[in-house]
């Protein structure tokens, strides 16, 4: 592995990190001061990077953004959003546009954001060496050059399918004599390193690499949290870190089982052993367990051996194995039905079904059980898009408490959670809901997002009208409004 060029240490340094070999882990970014709940730790724009849906046109090149796009009118592949963003990625875009234009249109069938985001990677490099763009002690191959790729990890099949990917870049790129196996080699990087881009609501736009930010490692249980604001990273802290601490980010959804994260990690080539992995067997049994026959207990079954029946670990009540089987396939095959229906876009007929899921679930499982709340998430979503602002209040209030039991108290799904019960609140005129859901929101998010985006401008400007309308119904004269 190269070593990182001395400006960035020196940049880092001046930030309060340093990158320190960690046993186990190779190299981690480490606190060399103490830093504050919301501060950010760490922010960088991408080495490279590429809108996630391509022909389409959903985002904009440069920003991310998803409004006013237009496309390239030569290659009709780029979007931006305006003539300021064309001119950003201009020397970059002029070389690749040159390049698509040439395919067929069946070639750029074949341009995958990993495929686009190599190709705009390689000819970055170019154009730094050629020094038509600037490199910087924060900018430049070098920094790609140094990051882990675990390639001697890589099984055979993977590499197969990475020299076909190197050899499609070839095709895109014929001006440029191409090294395959250190293109392979660095999609191998690309496969531990890049980040999904995603919007202020988590949805995702993109996929960068941040070779500065790649520098962190995982753990389920993170003290910082990685969002973006347009194309710009932000890492900040979740928690007063003290010096000498390692930053720790999510590379995944961590509410999930063990058994889950450990398989969303395989593409990383480690074993989590953060605390919550260490304690997996303790917290899993609620996350995927069944509940307890009696309607009052709150505790989970574990099976007897051959799953012929369960037993309640609270108050030890027996439950048939042979009804718990019924239920669950009972359900499989409701789920079959209600996928089709959300496939064909018949949403009313998708809502009735999950509806009845959920009731199946709400008996079968544990009021913590993560299938339980996907269902509840997923009838949310269903109620938001037919406008069923009722319902979907309903069953976004029923995803609050198992978000506060599966994430951190300063996660971004709890705060977009609480974001989003108040704004239904106060569609349906539950004023005093909506303030409490809104603030609560706001405590989380401008740790999470900090103060500055738009984003958080708009919450706070309905934080304050929520505010306005309570002191305004509560003032004297006024109590009979609410
Ligand atoms: C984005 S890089 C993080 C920086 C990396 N440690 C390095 O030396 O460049 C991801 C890689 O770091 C290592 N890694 C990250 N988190 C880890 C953890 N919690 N335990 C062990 N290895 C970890 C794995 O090798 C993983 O593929």
């Amino acid at each position: 592995m190269v070593s990182l060029p001395e400006q960035l240490e020196r940049e880092l340094s001046g930030r309060g990190l340093a990158i320190a070999s960690i046993p186990g882990k190779g190299r981690g970014l480490v606190t060399t001061r103490r830093f504050f709940p919301g501060e950010v730790i760490l922010c960088g724009e991408p080495y490279a990077s590429t809108p996630n849906k391509i022909l389409v046109g959903s985002n904009c090149d440069h920003c991310f953004t998803s409004s006013n796009l237009r496309k390239c009118s030569v290659c009709r592949v780029a979007w931006y959003c305006g003539s300021v963003c064309q001119k950003e990625e201009w020397k970059l875009h002029q070389l690749e546009c040159r390049a698509i234009s040439a395919l067929t249109d069946d070639r750029k069938k074949m341009l995958t954001p990993t495929i686009r985001l190599m190709v705009r990677l390689i000819l970055r490099r170019k154009l730094q060496n050629e020094k038509v763009i600037p490199s910087t002690g924060t900018d430049n191959y070098g920094l790609v050059d140094a990051l882990e790729s675990h390639i001697s990890e890589v099984d055979d099949k993977q590499l197969v399918l990475y020299a076909q990917m190197a050899n499609l870049v070839q095709l895109i790129l014929p001006a440029i004599e191409l090294d395959l196996k250190e293109t392979a080699h660095i999609f191998s990087k690309f496969s531990c390193n890049a980040h999904t881009i995603c919007d202020p609501e988590l949805r995702p736009v993109g996929t960068g690499l941040f070779p500065a930010i790649s520098t962190i490692n995982h753990s389920c249980v993170p003290n910082a949290v990685l969002l973006f604001e347009g194309r710009t990273a932000y890492v900040r802290a979740l928690q007063p870190l003290s010096n000498n601490t390692e930053v720790s980010i999510s590379y995944i959804e961590t509410a999930a089982t063990t058994l889950k994260r450990h398989n969303d990690l395989k593409h990383y080539f480690f074993t989590c052993t953060c605390p919550r992995c260490i304690k997996g067997s303790e917290e899993d049994p609620l996350l995927e367990g069944y509940r307890c026959k009696d309607q009052n207990c709150d505790g989970f079954l574990l099976p007897d051996s051959g799953k012929k029946a369960y037993t309640c670990q609270k108050c030890s009540m027996c439950r048939d194995g042979e009804e718990v089987k019924k239920l669950s396939s009972e359900i499989l095959l409701l789920s079959d039905k209600a996928s089709s229906f959300v496939s064909s876009g018949n949403n009313n007929e998708a809502g009735s079904v999950y509806k009845i899921i959920e009731q199946l679930e709400r008996k079968l499982y544990h009021s913590f059980s993560i299938t339980l709340l996907h269902t509840r998430e997923t009838l949310l979503k269903l109620y938001m898009e037919l406008q069923d602002w009722r319902s979907a209040l309903m069953y976004c209030r029923s995803t609050i408490p198992v978000y506060e039991r599966v994430y951190p108290p300063f996660h971004p799904m709890v705060g977009l959670q609480f974001y989003t019960c108040g704004k239904l609140e106060w569609l349906l005129e539950y004023t005093e809901d909506a303030l409490k859901s809104l603030t609560r929101a706001a405590d989380v998010l401008r740790i999470t997002h900090g103060t500055n985006s738009q984003f958080m401008k708009e919450l706070f400007g309905k934080l304050e009208e929520a505010r306005a309308e309570v002191s305004f119904r509560l003032s004297p004269g006024n109590e009979q409004i609410s």
